[in-house]
């Protein structure tokens, strides 16, 4: 039985074969802004995307994933509180079953519908696979989605769910540019985190974004109208794949804003 968002296989299960689970830098977290430090050290994110990078589409049976070529420098994240040149490798979100939850971060006990991971790498390490195992070596930028009017660059993503309803579905998707999800104010708060799903990697500089972007409540519905199964199997919705909340265990939390 591999690991997923059920009562059998999810979060609650995850330490069974995954015992960093109760790690020292697991991930999410909840964010108390108050808690958070100004850093007057940390520089605004340099975010470069080219459209030209991006390959496809992908249902992996958890997410939905959009997936970049990363042999050039040509989709970076450099600057915030990183150094380095950081490689765009995928973005993927994870949402609930209805509007009142979904984001895997929380700010003060507050749930949003859906996040936004934009994955990258560090280039200082040979390849994706070898950085995810260092402590440095990813960089999550992390957005949130909050309910409001259509969301003209999700829309794109969205009228390619009909290729990829099930899971181990794909299709290719060209030229389409991530910083169309991008918040238009850049502020974000920072911490040293995990991947939030299996193999829950301690190797991630989390760096979520204080301002969401929008989606429509339709936009929302046809998310939920993706499939966790397989096309051979019983249909069961792709809904509720996020991690709750885990222990801070004095972590600090630095913000790029006053
Ligand atoms: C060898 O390490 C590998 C190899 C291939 C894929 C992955 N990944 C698995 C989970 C995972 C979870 C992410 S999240 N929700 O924290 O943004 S990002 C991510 S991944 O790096 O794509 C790791
Ligand atoms: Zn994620």
């Amino acid at each position: 039985m591999s690991w997923g968002y059920e009562e059998n296989n999810g979060p609650d299960k995850w330490a069974d074969n995954f015992p960093i689970a109760n790690g020292p830098r697991q991930s999410p977290i909840d964010i108390v802004s108050g808690a958070s430090s100004y850093d007057k050290g940390l520089k605004p994110l340099s975010l470069k995307y080219d459209p030209s990078t991006c390959l496809d589409i992908l249902n992996n049976g958890h997410s939905f994933q959009v997936t970049f070529a990363d042999d050039t420098d040509s989709s970076t994240l450099k600057d915030g509180p990183i150094s380095g040149t950081y490689r765009l490798k995928q973005f993927h979100f994870h949402w609930g079953a209805s509007d009142n939850k979904g984001s895997e971060h929380t700010v003060n006990g507050t749930k949003y519908p859906a996040e936004l991971h934009l994955v990258h790498w560090n280039t200082k390490y040979k390849s994706f696979g070898e950085a995810a195992s260092k402590p440095d070596g990813l960089a999550v930028v992390g957005v949130f989605l909050k309910i409001g009017g259509p969301n003209a660059s999700l829309q794109k993503i969205i009228d390619a769910f009909k290729d990829i309803k099930a899971k181990g579905q794909q299709t290719t998707f060209g030229g389409f540019d991530p910083s169309t999800l991008l918040p238009g104010c850049l502020d974000y708060w920072t911490y040293d985190g995990s991947l939030t799903t299996p193999p829950l990697l301690e190797s991630v500089t989390w760096i979520v974004c204080k301002e969401p972007i929008s989606v429509s409540a339709d936009q929302m519905a046809k998310f939920r109208s993706l499939l966790f199964s397989g096309e051979d199997e019983p249909e069961c919705c792709m809904v509720d794949n996020y991690r709750p909340p885990q222990p801070l265990k004095g972590r600090s939390v630095r913000a790029s804003f006053q």
